[in-house]
């Protein structure tokens, strides 16, 4: 089978290059790049106008399986991301039984393989049962298929087992996924602390829980030699403590999610729980400095923390309702409006930020658009303006504050290893 990309702009940030060129697929990989590349025969798609760049990486997302599939499946989840224009993801442990031993995280591999219509891969529980105290066979967890370990949904507190895990992670070459938080600090808080929690009357969540173990994560890393990222980075601080710890560290990194670089929490009413996600949205002095941390290259990633919840979940009350909000449908399409639109980011910088890193921190080799890569290509339309729909989500799950935004750019094919999934809106399931 053969695919050729026609007049389209290639965009590979591992090379740099951004040109206009022909691009053909053939069978599973990339077979050449060029001007009037000859395909004989092949389904022909007109790239004119159109961006091509290696399909999207997300080191991110909650599958929710096992026992959460009210909330999103490997089917629905993967569905999700081709429409986004994902072709590779890593979903976290924090499920019921959670992903913390080899026996689960081959049974879900396997599963990911027939049910996922892109390429799933597990991360690992730092601890057994998420409970912060026992650590995982983590080379054994790594051979059955792990790329990473975290204990996404909270931190590891005991700051012993903390390093002894990433003494352990180093050992097997894993990186490690941190999520900053100190309880104690956010004390039940549902919101940013400030002026709008006191105004709104909700307990305010300050950003020294965030800050503090990133402080003790950073260090960590230096004393251990393990790799450190940092999860959805929400903080002036904690990227100030990042750019620090780059300058004499190269084994950490991080992440920044859409929301966290579009909304404050200006937005937040006190009702909309779709403005409710962990770690909270923080203040202008914050975004900034997460969106100079992006253009400096001190933030590596741009992950979406896709974080499904139902609407009967999400119904409650503001302090009930589960933090985490949807966004692989609308991640693409609101970086390139925020971010590459507005001049902040160039496409390359961009794309970077959302393939050969994200490739580079799970170590899959991935994330180039080459000749002999394997074919894992989305084709953008940037100039496409629509306004987001929570009812033509894919996901199960609806819960964004992104609702009814108008935007400008989305994905318009996605391919993973030479086969078309997702075209013009419509998935392909032809091959599954
Ligand atoms: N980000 C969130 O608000 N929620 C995530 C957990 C997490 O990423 O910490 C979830 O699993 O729902
Ligand atoms: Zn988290
Ligand atoms: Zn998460």
């Amino acid at each position: 089978m053969k695919t050729i990309f026609k007049e389209v702009r290639v965009l590979d940030p591992e090379s740099g290059r951004d040109e206009v060129l022909d691009v053909l697929v053939e069978g599973e990989r990339i077979k050449e790049i060029g001007k009037s590349v000859e395909a004989g025969e092949g389904k022909i798609i007109e790239g004119k106008g159109k961006w091509l760049v290696p399909g999207l990486i997300d080191v991110h997302v909650h599958l929710r399986e096992p026992g959460f599939e009210y909330k999103e499946t490997f089917v629905t989840g993967s569905r999700s991301g081709a429409m986004g224009g994902f072709t590779t993801m890593a979903y976290m442990p924090n499920t019921n039984p959670v992903i913390d031993n080899p026996g689960i995280i081959r049974a879900l591999v396997e599963k990911g393989k027939g049910e996922g219509i892109i390429n799933l891969h597990p991360v690992g529980s730092m601890t057994l049962g998420q409970q912060g105290e026992t650590l995982g066979d983590y080379g054994e967890m790594k051979k059955a298929g792990a790329l990473a370990l975290s204990e996404d949904g909270k931190s590891v507190l005991d700051s012993y087992v903390m390093k002894q895990g990433l003494l352990k992670a180093q050992n097997e070459d894993l990186p490690v996924l941190v999520h900053c938080e100190d309880p104690s600090l956010v004390a039940g808080g549902a919101m940013n602390e400030g002026k709008k929690s006191r105004a709104l009357g909700i307990q305010g969540i300050p950003n020294s829980a965030e800050d503090v173990i990133t402080a003790r994560d950073l260090i960590l890393s230096g004393e251990t030699g393990a790799r450190v990222h940092l999860c959805h980075m929400s903080t002036k601080g904690s990227v100030e403590l990042l750019r620090e710890a780059k300058a004499k560290n190269s084994r950490v990194s991080g992440e920044v999610s859409p929301h966290h670089l579009t909304f404050t929490e200006e937005i937040i009413d006190g009702i909309d729980t779709n403005t409710k996600m962990n770690p909270p949205l923080r203040r202008e002095e914050d975004r900034r400095e997460l969106i100079q941390g992006l253009q400096e290259g001190v933030i590596d990633i741009i992950a979406t923390d896709h974080a499904p919840h139902s609407e009967e979940d999400k119904k409650q009350p503001y302090e009930k309702a589960p933090f985490g909000i949807v966004g692989l449908e609308t991640a693409l399409s609101i970086g390139l409006t925020e971010l590459v639109h507005t001049g902040i980011l160039s496409p390359v910088k961009f794309f970077e930020k959302l393939t050969i890193n994200p490739a580079k921190l799970l170590g899959i080799s991935r994330g180039k658009l080459q000749a002999g890569e394997i074919a894992d290509l989305t084709l953008i339309d940037p100039e496409a303006s629509y306004e987001i729909r929570v009812e033509n989500f894919q996901s199960k799950s609806q819960n964004t504050p992104f609702k009814g935004r108008k935007v400008k750019g989305r994905a318009v094919l996605t391919m993973v290893s030479g086969n078309i999934v997702m075209e013009n809106s419509r998935l392909k399931e032809a091959n599954k």
